[in-house]
């Protein structure tokens, strides 16, 4: 028999549906709320500007085309360190990062270090729902995946409650996956307030924090807003560790860009934690591609291109911001009876709008409205062209 005849068909991913079916609808109105990538307001994919200026400046330094070492391009590494952390921070001086191929890549390598090192139970909590692929990335990594409350279905909001009784049911000095910001699929965020209790029980229980963070600056536009979680989580001595992205926030999605950083207790120790994780990831890719990393680099380095991206990931920010306003008050104008002001509490690229899997259904087949069965939307899709029949189209299937 052929090698592979045991091999089963699997699946499809989550939103691999929704493509085929929205390419295959020839609807000239149709719209695509599936995809988590920035579209502008003609829907059209986004080069940053700042982007394009430093990928200019790299190719015309003609650089060699030599091995990054393991751990990446130093000069990406440092300013992505700071970024995220801070530049006063005190994790800088004790803090051991690598470059990754973006966040799933930060993802893998941190799970693959915490199944390799971590002391406590090789189980890491993530949020009931979570970014779809945080399961498979955790257990490929070696991991357990046990799910903690976040979601209020009745308030289409956070599950505070559900949140901390969770926290404070795990083992003491369990893993837990925070989002920093942006929370994806729900578009929910903690508040700050939230965030401080959310740090105390969690010191209270020992655990060990994990972020995410792969919408810094996307998500309220504002970069040190949207790292308060991560930043004050290490303020009160947690020595988390975090996996960064630059496919939103700076458009880099097929450059694959991303950082993987754990704070350490004090830089001696971060040479030993940065020695272990070249070991794990040299085996894995060896070393990472470097032009993405020579542009965020670019940008993050130079002082006006840095200026000038804060204002153009700001912008992005804003516009998705202006789209959930337009399409709550599209849906008001309409007469709707429902409160929609989640659309608008919610923050980042997607909004969990709340409507069932049958009505995401009645939206894709009756009016070529697409997006995931979960009732999350990419608000990045909208556009001032498409927002009105948006309405009409969530108006007409919620009544
Ligand atoms: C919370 C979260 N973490 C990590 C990633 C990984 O992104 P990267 O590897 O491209 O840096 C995504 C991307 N989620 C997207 C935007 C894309 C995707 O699923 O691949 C999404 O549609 O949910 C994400 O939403």
């Amino acid at each position: 028999a052929s090698t592979w005849a045991n091999v089963p068909q699997g699946p499809p991913y989550s939103f691999a549906g929704i493509t085929e079916a929205f390419k295959a609808d020839s609807f000239d109105k149709k719209i695509n709320l599936g995809v988590g990538a920035y579209r502008d307001d003609k829907g059209k994919p986004y080069v940053l500007p700042s982007v394009r200026t430093a990928e200019d400046k790299v190719i015309a330094s003609r650089l060699n085309k030599e091995y990054a070492g393991i751990t990446g391009v130093p000069e990406f590494t440092k300013a992505a360190a700071v970024l995220a952390y801070g530049k006063d921070s005190s994790a800088l001086d004790r803090l051991a990062i690598t470059q990754s191929i973006s966040g799933t890549g930060a993802l893998r390598i941190g799970g693959a270090f915490l199944a390799r090192h971590f002391p406590g139970a090789k189980t890491v909590y993530i949020p009931n729902p979570s970014w779809a692929n945080h399961a498979a990335v955790f257990k490929d990594s070696g991991l357990q995946v046990e799910k903690y409350a976040y979601y209020n279905k009745d308030t289409i909001g956070l599950d505070f409650e559900g949140m901390i009784a969770d926290i404070n049911k795990a083992p003491n000095g369990s893993i837990f996956l925070f989002h920093a910001c942006a929370h994806n699929p729900t578009g929910v965020d903690p508040t700050p307030e939230q965030w401080r209790q959310i740090e105390s029980a969690v010191k209270a229980k020992g655990h060990f924090s994990f972020f995410d963070m792969a919408y810094q600056g996307f998500a309220s536009g504002d970069i040190h807003k949207d790292a308060f979680a991560l930043r004050h989580f290490v303020a009160q001595g947690h020595n988390v560790c975090l996996a960064q992205s630059f496919a939103k926030n700076m458009g880099l999605y097929g450059e694959r860009i991303g950082a993987f950083s754990l704070v350490c207790a004090d830089a001696a120790e971060a040479k030993r934690v940065d020695s272990q994780v070249k070991i794990l990831v040299r085996p894995m890719y060896s070393n990472p591609p470097i032009h993405g990393a020579r542009i965020a680099a670019e940008i993050l380095n130079t002082p006006e291109l840095y200026e000038q991206w804060l204002a153009e990931v700001k912008g992005m920010a804003d516009r998705i911001i202006t789209m959930r306003a337009a399409l709550k008050e599209g849906l008001e104008k309409l007469g709707s009876k429902h409160d929609w002001s989640h659309i608008t509490n919610q923050i980042g690229m997607f909004a969990y709008t709340g409507l069932s899997p049958e009505q995401m259904d009645k939206l894709a087949k009756e009016f070529s409205v697409y997006a995931t069965k979960d009732g999350r939307i990419s608000v990045a899709g909208i556009t001032s062209d498409n927002v009105g029949r948006l309405a009409e189209s969530i108006f007409k299937v919620t009544g």
